[in-house]
């Protein structure tokens, strides 16, 4: 589903260029549960970004289901991230001044779907995150964990190909983080690939495979390490 080859970032601050993703190569098939770890500022961040394509300004090669991403103009690459991709933050990033069911239908309101079919589709899903009782309160009106509910809720309901998720469980105490990460293991059993960024090991079991981020470099990969290859000396 995703191939990277030489993919790298930098971000130039006066006169001083600071590369924040070597080199990368990865290849991500359908059905993967990846986890990225790594130190504070080794680039998971930013791997993800150019994955969610909302940063356009790396150099290399990316292939997202056969498509090549580089030869993409902002627009086309908009299109595709709205219509395969689902991003889920740290931090929730839902509209304060829309309800929980106006927070879920957005990115519907993208697609050309008829009203009452869309009214379908987000009343299945509140049903299905068990949030139907919630659907008329404010972001402001919910605890974090079901403040992230809805955050999920909202990046799946366009049934996208791909799941990002960015620490999702970062604000949360324990029991709701176990929540979440459960229903990403569901949606991953049901044929989400998923790729999260985590600095939780216990976050970490629920992928399939990992892979370390150090200074920019990919420093390990587990599916490489099941392989039997080498595991990159840094
Ligand atoms: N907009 C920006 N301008 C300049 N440098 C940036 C920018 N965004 C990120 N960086 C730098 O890129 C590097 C990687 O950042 P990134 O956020 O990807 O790291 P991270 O591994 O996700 O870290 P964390 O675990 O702290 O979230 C850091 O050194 C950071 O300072």
């Amino acid at each position: 589903m995703i191939e990277l080859n030489q993919l790298e970032r930098s971000y130039k601050t006066g006169h001083t260029e600071t590369w924040v993703l070597r080199r990368i190569k990865l290849s991500i098939r359908e059905g993967e549960f990846v986890t990225i770890m790594g130190p504070s500022g080794a680039g998971k961040s930013s791997l993800l970004n150019v994955l969610a394509m909302l940063d356009d300004q790396w150099r290399g090669e990316f292939a997202f289901s056969g498509i090549e991403v580089q030869s993409l103009n902002r627009k086309q690459r908009a299109e595709l991230a709205r219509q395969k991709i689902g991003m889920v933050f740290q931090s929730y990033h839902l509209l304060d001044d829309l309800t929980v069911a106006e927070n879920i239908d957005l990115p519907l309101s993208y697609k050309n779907i008829p009203r009452s079919e869309r009214q379908a589709l987000v009343a299945d899903t509140l049903d299905r995150f068990n949030i139907v009782g919630k659907k008329d309160l404010y972001p402001s009106q919910l605890s974090g964990g079901q403040q992230q509910l809805v955050g999920i809720a909202r990046a799946v309901i366009h049934r996208p190909s791909l799941l990002l998720a960015d620490e999702p469980t970062g604000n949360l105490q324990s029991a709701q983080a176990k929540e979440i990460m459960e229903l990403f293991r569901q949606l991953n059993e049901e044929g989400a690939t998923i790729v999260q960024v985590t600095h939780s090991d216990v976050n970490a079991r629920y992928g399939t495979r990992t892979i370390e981020l150090r200074d920019g470099w990919i420093s390990s990969d587990s599916a490489e390490v099941g392989a039997g290859k080498q595991e990159v000396q840094l």
